[in-house]
């Protein structure tokens, strides 16, 4: 586990952080330009010290300010990939890919090349220098000289953002397949919704130098308070789902999760895989009665638990599906012409189109602090 609580005053900026991540999957921290989230990764690396506190992974401690510990950064093995890939120019990708695993002692390594280079699909570019290689192939490389230098943990800065969206969509399942394959912790910063749904197994919002929240991305995206900071403009919650089964004749979908099912159109993925869904709050339709003759496949039963502040003419309603939570968007008029309060028992309908981003979940998705 990956233990961090530290104070760091950094000219007018003031950086207290606390959050623990479990010691599988990928944490991201998420939130606005200058919040702080690349100096507590900077801290975890040991390239910028905390005034105060301590970080310890796994047990072993990288710095603690009471017992004067400061692991210096090339001794803490931490794997770091920065926005830009900073690659070696004059070294040819197979040098820049090994610079770090040299130094490392030989019965240390447990990361060989060979899967390295097979996990990144990066067998072709071996020999080039890093100026004839795209942005996502650059951000690959550095993934893999990170890796091979044979890390307790990765971190990550916001490797995608100086890609464009095909770049981004084509090293996405790749930093996925370090995920799922790699048994190793990865810290991630970013501040685009659409990988953090994608990627994030622990999410921690970070704003003005503190913890805002943490939790799950399930369980983050489904509050109130700060399901908005997470989904920007368009609220929504996501359901960490597994497929349940496909029936061929009416050419649907079974997704199960803690508190229901959803169908969907008909996926191509076997039964027990994990699935993440988001459903905006735009798109989930309240009744008070399960109605009857109505298109809509996927009808929930549950509970409100929050109204959310009056934006506008509509309000945001959090409904506690017994396990999991959604969020339904609804206006300042049904909400009085229904008579909708805490503890209402409700029935959200969720229309199918509603599911517009459907991606493999992580691993351990469930991993909560
Ligand atoms: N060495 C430093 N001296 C003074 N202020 C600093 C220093 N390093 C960072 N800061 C300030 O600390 C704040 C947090 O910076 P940080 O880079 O951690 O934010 P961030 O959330 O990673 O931002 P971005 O998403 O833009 O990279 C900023 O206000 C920044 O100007």
């Amino acid at each position: 586990m990956l233990d961090v609580a530290i104070r760091r005053r950094q000219g007018t900026f003031d950086l207290d952080i606390r959050f623990q991540a479990p010691s599988r999957g990928v944490t991201a921290l998420f939130g606005r330009s200058g919040s702080g989230k690349s100096s507590v990764i900077n801290a975890i690396a040991g390239l910028a010290k905390p005034d105060a506190g301590h970080i310890l992974l796994d047990g072993t401690v990288l710095f603690d300010g009471a017992r004067r510990i400061d692991v210096p950064a090339e001794r803490r093995r931490t794997g770091y990939v920065f926005q830009d890939s900073r690659l070696f120019p004059h070294m040819s990708v197979q040098d820049n890919l090994l610079y770090g695993m040299r130094r490392v002692p030989r019965e240390e390594r447990r990361i060989a090349l060979e899967p390295v280079v097979d996990l990144l699909g990066i067998g072709g570019l071996l020999k080039r220098r890093p100026y004839s290689l795209s942005g996502g192939e650059k951000q690959r490389v550095a993934v893999g000289r990170a890796l091979l230098a044979q890390p307790r943990i990765l971190l990550m800065d916001e490797p995608l953002a100086s890609l464009d969206a095909e770049r981004k969509a084509e090293i996405l399942p790749y930093i996925e397949r370090l995920r799922d394959e790699l048994n190793i912790p990865i810290v991630f910063v970013s501040h685009s919704v659409d990988e953090v749904v994608r990627l994030a197994t622990t999410l921690v919002l970070v704003a003005d130098g503190r913890v805002r929240a943490a939790g799950t991305v399930a369980e983050l995206s489904g509050r109130l308070d700060v399901g908005g900071t997470i989904g920007g403009l368009e609220a929504g919650a996501v359901l960490d789902t597994t497929v349940a089964g496909h029936d061929a004749a009416t050419g649907l979908t079974e997704l199960r999760f803690p508190g229901g099912i959803l169908t969907v159109p008909l996926l191509d993925l076997r039964a027990g895989q994990p699935l993440r869904v988001r459903i905006q709050a735009r798109d989930v339709i309240l009744a008070l009665e399960p109605p009857s003759r109505i298109s809509v496949h996927n009808m929930l039963e549950g509970r409100i638990v929050e109204l959310g502040e009056a934006a506008g003419p509509s309000r945001d309603v959090r409904i506690d599906l017994g396990g999991s939570f959604l969020l339904a968007r609804v206006t300042r008029h049904s909400v009085e012409r229904l008579g909708l309060g805490v503890g209402t028992p409700v029935f959200a309908l969720v229309k199918s189109v509603a599911f517009d981003r459907v991606f493999p979940g992580p691993a351990g998705r469930n991993v909560a602090l």
